[in-house]
């Protein structure tokens, strides 16, 4: 496995997207291959899936089925997608991973992150980030941007309540503790170039250090 794994997390609008196309393109005049994807879903079947999880009639989904249609379209991705793209040599940025379903569903969902974990466990089989970069935001901010992005589509998941999206927040924030080793914090109300520059170092200092 030569390549880099790279995962982006946060609460919504917290700027992962804008951050990983900065990024991409950045590594790419460096002469890097690059591959930029997203969960869930980066391809055929966990895009299906997503187009349910997401899905704004869906109101009775259950925590639990929630919780194991995102391990099941993670697992398709990373054999589909990830793994190929590791062994390549790339750089793979990818948007959301494990630590979503821990924060969501394990913490805010209140199902457990340990019970969370050991569902994960199966569908990842030992493949994590080498590092995971989580954008902090005030989740009022992050909403407010997201509003203010119409092209964006508001999906379930958005439509959930502000207390639900502290609870996030304070499930990233437990995670980047127990984690400090693998997720670094950056402070992401602050504005793009600075929030970019800072991404950009640690990435960078991660590739330069293999
Ligand atoms: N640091 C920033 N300051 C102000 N606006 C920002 C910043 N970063 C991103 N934005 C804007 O906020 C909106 C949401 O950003 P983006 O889509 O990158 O977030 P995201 O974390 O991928 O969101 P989600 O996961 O909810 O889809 C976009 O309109 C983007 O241009
Ligand atoms: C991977 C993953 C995602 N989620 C949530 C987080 C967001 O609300 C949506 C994805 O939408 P985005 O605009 O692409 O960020 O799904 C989750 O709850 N659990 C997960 O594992």
């Amino acid at each position: 496995m030569n390549g880099c794994f790279f995962s982006f997390e946060g609460p919504e609008g917290a700027g992962k997207t804008t951050m990983i196309s900065k990024l991409e393109s950045l590594l790419r005049e460096r002469g890097i291959d690059v591959v930029a994807t997203r969960e869930p879903g980066g391809v055929r079947i966990a895009e299906a899936i997503r187009s349910i999880i997401l899905n704004r009639d869906y109101t009775e989904m259950d925590g639990r089925t929630e919780a194991l249609l995102y391990a099941a379209a993670r697992r398709q991705h990373l054999l589909e997608k990830i793994v190929p793209a590791l062994e390549a040599g790339c750089v793979v940025l990818c948007d959301r991973f494990v630590d979503s379903s821990l924060a969501y569903q394990g913490f805010a969902r209140g199902l457990g992150i340990e019970e969370v974990w050991k569902i994960n466990e199966f569908a990842i089989d030992g493949y994590m980030p080498s590092l995971t970069i989580y954008f902090d935001i005030d989740p009022q901010i992050g909403l407010e941007r997201i509003r203010r992005n119409r092209s964006r589509e508001v999906n379930r998941l958005d439509l959930e309540t502000l207390s639900f999206h502290e609870k996030v927040r304070e499930g990233y924030r437990e995670l980047a503790r127990r984690f400090a080793d693998r997720i670094v914090v950056i402070d992401a109300n602050r504005p793009l170039d600075d929030v970019f520059a800072e991404t950009t170092a640690a990435v960078l200092s991660r590739l330069k250090g293999r």
